[in-house]
């Protein structure tokens, strides 16, 4: 078993995973998914594919939205369209946005899924590291909304918008600089929900909890050992998990929705604290 299998699904079982949705419930809806060469980004976009999506998914490393596009035309018979971009260079968004509609025709969602962090208590922050985290996590984000919605605007379409986030009412200690980021999307999300309401853009967030993803190789084994304790139900979520509850945010299920952050974590936003980084002595008590 290599290290990024240990915390995420197969591509097997993210072709067979039972799932409460239709198969045709967003038959030939096109979606723009980025991070989607693995953990939930992946998940999404199997998911999506096999509700009759067609799908561009994005990230740095093409070789893992090969991996991802190679799976799913070998486990579902479908392809799917990749592009390898940073979300933080606006040009690198543009074009994204351009090709996903002369290859598809349109656009009618975007997930804004791409994105992560490192642990670190926030006094020891350098100045790369907390602007690597912002310009990802906000800046990339606002971008890709950005850029949808201007080709929504313009062409006089629909549109829906879906931003991974994180629960960041309690903060998020060793993890300043995305709660920050991810702060300011949900209140970012929440403002053009109401601006972007007349032009039928819908604008949601979804804040996932401890999900155990191959985005966990980032933090010590020592934190990871609790993160299944750090909500009243003391287990992680799944990438499952997260991905319905974007694809119920996306279809009609969610069509009065908007400005809205559902979270997905157990719990944990009334119980359990998360140390990415590990539990510093004065924090470590029963
Ligand atoms: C949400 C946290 C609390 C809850 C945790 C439990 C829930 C888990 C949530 C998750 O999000 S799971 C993981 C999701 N995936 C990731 O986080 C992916 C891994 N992270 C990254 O790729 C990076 O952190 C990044 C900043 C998002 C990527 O940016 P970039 O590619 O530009 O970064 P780097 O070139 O690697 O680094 C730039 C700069 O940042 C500083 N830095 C990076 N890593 C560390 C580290 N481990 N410790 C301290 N500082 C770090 C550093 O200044 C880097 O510059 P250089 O020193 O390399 O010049
Ligand atoms: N797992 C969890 O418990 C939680 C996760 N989250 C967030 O959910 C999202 C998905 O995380 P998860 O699946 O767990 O972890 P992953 O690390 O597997 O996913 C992050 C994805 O984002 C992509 N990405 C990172 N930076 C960029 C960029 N600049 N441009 C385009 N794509 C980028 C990565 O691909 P590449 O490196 O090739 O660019 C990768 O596929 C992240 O935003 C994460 O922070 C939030 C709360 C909890």
């Amino acid at each position: 078993m290599t290290e990024t299998r240990q915390w995420g699904f197969s591509e097997e079982e993210l072709a067979s995973l039972p799932t409460v949705y239709r198969p045709d419930l967003l038959q030939d809806q096109v979606v723009v998914l980025s991070g989607g060469g693995s953990g939930m980004g992946k998940a999404m976009a199997y998911l999506f594919t096999r509700l009759g999506a067609k799908v561009m998914i994005c990230g740095r490393r093409e070789e893992k939205l090969a991996e991802t596009r190679d799976g799913i035309r070998r486990l579902l018979g479908r392809d799917i369209a990749i592009m390898p971009m940073t979300i933080r260079d606006p040009d690198q968004v543009d074009a994204l946005m351009d090709r996903t509609i002369a290859e598809f025709g349109r656009i009618d969602h975007v997930v804004n899924n791409g994105g992560g962090q490192f642990p670190q208590a926030a006094i020891d922050f350098s100045k790369k590291g907390w602007n690597a985290v912002i310009d990802t996590n906000l800046n990339g984000t606002w971008h890709m909304m950005q850029a949808a919605a201007k080709r929504w605007r313009d062409r006089g379409e629909a549109g829906s918008i879906v931003n991974i986030v994180a629960y960041v009412e309690r903060g998020m200690p060793q993890a300043a600089h995305t709660c920050a980021a991810r702060a300011g999307v949900i209140y970012l999300s929440k403002t053009v929900a109401t601006e972007w309401a007349p032009l039928n853009i819908r604008v949601n967030c979804v804040a996932p909890g401890t999900v155990a993803t191959e985005g966990f190789n980032v933090y010590p084994p020592e934190a990871t050992a609790r993160f299944a304790d750090t909500n009243p139900m003391r287990r992680m979520g799944n990438a499952w998990d997260v991905a319905e509850g974007v694809i119920y945010l996306v279809a009609p299920s969610g069509k009065f929705i908007t400005g809205e952050m559902l979270t997905i974590d157990g719990g944990m936003q009334m119980w359990g604290t998360v140390w990415p980084g590990g539990v510093p002595e004065h924090f470590n008590v029963v």
